[in-house]
């Protein structure tokens, strides 16, 4: 497992170079073309695994087999090419992969490779062809078994105990079950090994930050970026409900992704799921949160949301005027999961001290990352804290074994640094 510590490639892109002239703080984009690292590791040994899975879950034709099988050996030796310009967004991922096409895939940011290569396994399924599996998403039969199994009763009758707790400390236990949620990521659950079950371990914890801004803002607007569907939605859900039930947000808009990613990324369809699964509960504790829910849509002070950019291949300093103008009003965001962090403050090496709000301060609201560490990407620890975690020799960047809850509070003097 310490392998996958090993720094990638010190490769620089033509906006590192920018960055670096204008004495912006930067680092190295991560590639994952070095054999040994994190990135190379997920193109070689969890791609694979993951085809196979898909490939056993659903009866696809030999098209679908093929071009699947196809897209596996083009990600791992091939170059980059375009989707077929059949496809809805054609232009767009042209727009996005401008200079890219033609390249080894290893060789083009890892970010932006693991994001195509999500959006061509919907091409090679038929996700958006007029044909049989038109609309079928890949990863249901996934997502489906993990929400209907008996991990998933016992969470819910563990939340019987709820009411039994004072207000302050619901709020941390609900913020703590929607944070250690992100574990049950199925990609990452593909190569995690049984060594990666240990207890967790919080290395940041802003959390009061949150309680303060909420408490102390008028109409509190909550926005979360949602990660996986499963047992991190349903912990998301239930975290929603008590910041209506308690007061402590007015309204929640939550942002799910526009199609299937990711594998266990989560979509409309998969909120509407988990909103059932808390209603037909047998717990009364659980079904009265999904009859709360469903109510909290009924009225709007609960919406669910969409834009395209949740599955663009970019940091999110790069998100569109529209999306920032919706999530600049809110009091808090609250995003969720490895690839959200990823994108919020970058796909880069940082020095791990480098301070989390030079990262997150483009980022159009107040924000809290709650995250627990999947890849190599993370900023905003002490130095003794980063000394102890190399000392125990573990992968502690990427085996999911740490978590953390980082968070940006912006103020208004402050510039913009990417
Ligand atoms: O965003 P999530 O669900 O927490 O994690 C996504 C993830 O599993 O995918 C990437 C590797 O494929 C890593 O960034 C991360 O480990």
């Amino acid at each position: 497992m310490q392998r996958r510590t090993a720094p990638p490639p010190i490769l620089v892109t033509a906006d590192d170079k920018q960055r670096t002239s204008l004495n912006v703080p930067t680092a190295p984009t991560i590639f994952s073309n070095v054999p040994g690292t994190f990135a190379w590791g997920v193109f070689h040994e969890r791609h694979p695994k993951l085809v196979q899975q898909v490939l056993d879950a659903l009866p696809y034709g030999p098209d679908e087999r093929a071009a699947v099988e196809h897209l596996l050996t083009e990600s791992t030796s091939g170059v980059l090419r375009p989707l077929g310009e059949s496809a809805h967004d054609h232009e767009q991922w042209l727009e996005w992969g401008e200079g890219l096409f033609g390249r080894p895939w290893g060789e083009v940011p890892f970010l932006w490779a693991e994001s195509y290569f999500y959006r061509r396994l919907l091409e090679a399924t038929g996700y958006f062809r007029p044909g049989t599996w038109q609309g079928i998403d890949p990863f249901a039969p996934f997502k489906n078994a993990e929400l209907a199994g008996p991990a998933v009763d016992e969470e819910l009758a563990a939340l019987r105990d709820l009411p039994s707790l004072t207000p302050e400390k619901r709020s941390e236990v609900l913020l703590s079950s929607a944070l250690w949620g992100n574990r049950a990521d199925l990609s990452f659950q593909i190569t995690a090994s049984t060594e990666d079950t240990r207890s967790p371990a919080l290395i940041a914890d802003d959390s009061p930050l949150v309680w303060q801004a909420l408490a102390a803002a008028d109409s509190p607007r909550v926005c979360v970026l949602a990660d996986n569907a499963g047992r991190e939605l349903l912990p998301d859900l239930v975290l929603v409900d008590h910041l209506l039930t308690s007061g402590l947000a007015s309204e929640v808009a939550l942002y799910v992704k526009p199609f299937p990613y990711y594998v266990s990324d989560a979509t409309t369809a998969d909120v509407l799921t988990t909103v059932e699964r808390l209603r037909a509960s047998t717990e009364p504790a659980a079904e009265r949160i999904g009859r709360r829910l469903w109510h909290a849509m009924n009225s709007a002070t609960l919406v669910v949301r969409t834009h395209r950019f949740f599955c663009a291949p970019l940091p999110f300093h790069a998100m569109p005027a529209d999306l920032r103008a919706e999530l600049s009003g809110a009091t808090m965001t609250i995003l969720k999961g490895d690839l959200n962090y990823r994108r919020l403050v970058g796909d880069q090496l940082w020095d791990a001290t480098a301070p989390f709000a030079e990262r997150s301060g483009h980022f159009p609201s107040p924000v809290a990352a709650l995250r627990t560490l999947k890849s190599d990407v993370i900023v905003g620890l002490t130095r003794p804290m980063v000394a102890e975690l190399d000392a125990s020799g573990e992968a502690w960047r990427t085996n999911g074994t740490h978590a953390l809850i980082q968070v940006h509070m912006p103020t208004p003097s402050r510039p913009d640094i990417l």
